[in-house]
């Protein structure tokens, strides 16, 4: 069968959308896993950390369905949620819209560019979960809040939560981000262990100065990734709860891939959290595959979006003058 692919990124996280509100394509659940594992293999012409499958909703104006690189389904992407949220808006010829996912209906808004000529959108990132049964982490407490892993680090201490997938955020220093110990701990902790029996997205957090912070994550069902939106948002959150950062106020979010903001709202004793960055889409191609056997599949000739990533590559540029200041 043929099946149109939307290559695009939010901050460097990549993604290929896959669109079933529009299409009658027919998968079964065991079939998005298998294309997902297929058309993310780095060592093909496409490539990407998941599959974003956008599909028709009842209650809200699309649904999105996130398949990691490994072929795993996970509740929420905040990278990805920005593109589908570009890709429904544009589709409904509207500014905003709802987004089902698998645990929540979440607002979604054209922004304000976060530079210039970058689409950019804010979405919402909630329920923010700290029971550590969400995750799940198997820990004799219940919560998890700048706490210690004996058998993650003798000296790291960390929060866990679910937004709502899975992680852990530590604050760390220079020497520590660029030491083996984030690959260690995440390798650890995404095998088969005792702790997190569904594995856990691992970020590390370098605070820059006050509303600026640096984010490297490992990802469950991927790996080191150039960013990812959820684990942003949730180390955002976690900098507040250690008084680095202000609840309300715009973060700045550095990561491997770019740049988002995040603005961490407490209501009640509920956090939601606003991740703001760029929808940037790389190429649109048509994939031929036999969705049976996807390994081997043929694309179609790329229709590049060449502005849109001369335009990001502006924005990286002005990055890296900003961290190397
Ligand atoms: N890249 C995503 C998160 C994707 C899912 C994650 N790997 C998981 O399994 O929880 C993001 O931008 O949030």
């Amino acid at each position: 069968m043929n099946i149109e692919v939307l290559k695009c990124h939010g901050s460097g996280n990549d993604f290929l959308i896959i669109d079933e509100m529009s299409h009658n394509y027919i998968f079964t659940e065991e079939k998005r896993a298998e294309l997902a594992k297929a058309l993310c293999n780095r060592q093909t012409e496409l490539g990407a950390d998941g599959i974003l499958f956008v599909m028709k909703s009842e209650k809200a104006d699309g649904r999105m369905r996130v398949f990691n690189a490994d072929g795993s389904e996970a509740s929420m992407c905040g990278n990805g949620l920005r593109c589908v949220a570009r890709y429904v808006c544009e589709l409904i010829n509207k500014e905003t819209a709802l987004i089902e996912t698998m645990k929540a209906d979440l607002l979604v808004k054209k922004e304000e560019d976060i530079y210039p000529e970058i689409p950019t959108y804010l979405v919402e990132i909630s329920p923010v979960l700290f029971d550590l049964k969400a995750l799940p982490l198997n820990l004799e407490k219940e919560v998890l809040v700048d706490g210690k892993i004996p058998e993650l680090s003798n000296d790291l201490t960390f929060t866990a939560l679910a937004v709502p997938n899975p992680h852990i955020v530590t604050i760390v220093d220079e020497q520590t981000l660029q030491s083996n110990v984030q690959e260690k701990i995440s390798t650890y902790v995404n095998g088969a262990n005792p702790l997190f029996p569904d594995g856990v997205n691992v970020s590390f957090v370098k605070p820059i100065q006050k509303g600026h912070i640096f984010v490297r994550t490992y990802e469950r069902g991927v790996g080191f990734t150039n960013a990812c939106g959820t684990a942003m948002s949730a180390s955002t959150l976690v900098t507040c709860l250690q008084g680095l950062n202000e609840l309300e106020q715009s973060v700045d979010v550095y990561n491997p891939g770019g740049k988002v903001r995040c603005v961490v709202h407490k209501n009640d004793e509920t956090y939601t959290i606003d991740l703001i960055g760029n929808a940037t889409y790389v190429y649109k191609t048509v994939v031929e595959v036999d969705v049976s056997n996807p390994t081997s599949f043929n694309c179609g000739s790329k229709e590049e979006f060449t502005s849109e990533g001369e335009q990001y590559q502006k924005l990286q540029q002005h990055i890296g003058q900003f961290l190397n200041n």
